[in-house]
């Protein structure tokens, strides 16, 4: 399922129709890129179904992106369920995954299933993705035959800094890139439909999406892969935080909504901004008198000297 530069120009025609689970594998079958972005809210939602998305992901990358956490592990469930039911009603052609927040996959099969089912009942998407490998199969297993689809996600698993020391790149020796492909063999027997590699090197990345039926998105691992997915914010150039030397900015938003806030209030303080607005604010002479009578006879006259 691989994809090479060369390859990509023999589109098919661009399909409006609701995603699927059977589109995704028919476009990596096809070797047609599978575009995933991340969406945090009710715009960038509706971003992604504007702009031809294939999968929209309300990752939890939202906690440092669209909440100001310093980690990923301090997302709640309930507060993904927020987000995803924003976005699930701005996204409606792409299929809508969610990432199950740190922890709510972690307490068993049924109290897995339970928070699962919440995000598909609740949050309105269609799948859940999680990040580990053959320690969490079981659970993708369950889950599969459940009916909810599991995207997997292995390599750098930002839920795990702390266990790994940082956000590092994984896999770039032959035990760990072993590993890491062992991992991949294993979630896709388990039922995964897709699989996200995260900073891992692009010649692994190139071998495993060879290697699996199921479609691989990457992230940090080179263009070999079925998909791509990025952070809306770094995409867009909003996040000024930390950038991963994976992310490419395709538009500087940040910058223009930074000078339309200075603006803003430069405007304000200079008198520039507003204008009277004229016409359907306007009040008629006859209309102003009878406030002014009004105020007058209820002996409320302005206090101000
Ligand atoms: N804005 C944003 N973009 C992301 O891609 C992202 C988030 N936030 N938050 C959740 C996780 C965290 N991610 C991260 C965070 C840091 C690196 C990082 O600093 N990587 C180093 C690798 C250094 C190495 O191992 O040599 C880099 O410089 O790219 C990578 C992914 C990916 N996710
Ligand atoms: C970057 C993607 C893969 C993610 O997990 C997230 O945004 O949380
Ligand atoms: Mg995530």
């Amino acid at each position: 399922m691989s994809v090479r530069p060369e390859e990509k120009s023999s589109a098919l025609p661009i399909s409006r129709k609701k995603v699927t689970l059977q589109r995704l594998h028919a476009l990596a079958e096809e070797r047609i890129p599978i575009t995933v972005i991340t969406a945090y809210d009710y715009p960038t939602g509706l971003r992604s179904e504007k702009n031809d998305i294939d999968i929209c992901l309300v990752g939890d990358s939202l906690a440092q992106v669209a909440l100001g956490y310093d980690s990923t592990t301090r997302l709640t469930l309930d507060e993904m369920i927020h987000h995803c039911k924003a976005v699930s009603r701005g996204a409606k052609t792409p299929f809508l995954v969610a990432d199950m927040p740190f922890g709510t996959y972690l307490g068993g099969v049924d109290a897995t299933v339970r928070n699962a089912v919440r995000l598909v009942q609740e949050g309105g998407v269609e799948a859940v993705k999680m990040e580990g490998g053959p320690e969490i199969a079981d659970i993708i297993a369950r889950l599969t035959s459940l009916g909810i689809p599991v995207m997997s996600h292995v390599g750098l698993l930002p839920q795990r800094h702390t266990a790994l020391s940082g956000y590092r790149v994984q896999g770039r020796d032959a035990l760990t890139a072993y590993s890491v492909f062992k991992s991949a063999k294993v979630l896709q027997d388990a039922g995964a439909f897709a699989i996200v590699l995260e900073a891992i090197p692009h010649q692994l990345a190139g071998f495993i999406t060879q290697a699996l039926r199921i479609p691989t998105i990457g992230i940090g691992a080179g263009p070999s892969c079925s998909g791509q997915v990025l952070v809306h914010d770094d995409a867009v150039g909003v996040w000024s935080g930390h950038k991963a030397k994976f992310v490419r900015r395709f538009a500087e938003v940040g910058k223009g909504a930074g000078e339309g806030v200075a603006s803003y209030a430069a405007a304000v303080r200079s008198g520039q901004f507003p204008d009277v607005v004229g016409e359907s604010y306007g009040m008629d002479a006859g209309q102003w008198q009878e406030f002014q009578k009004l105020v007058e006879s209820a002996g409320m006259t302005p206090d101000a000297s």
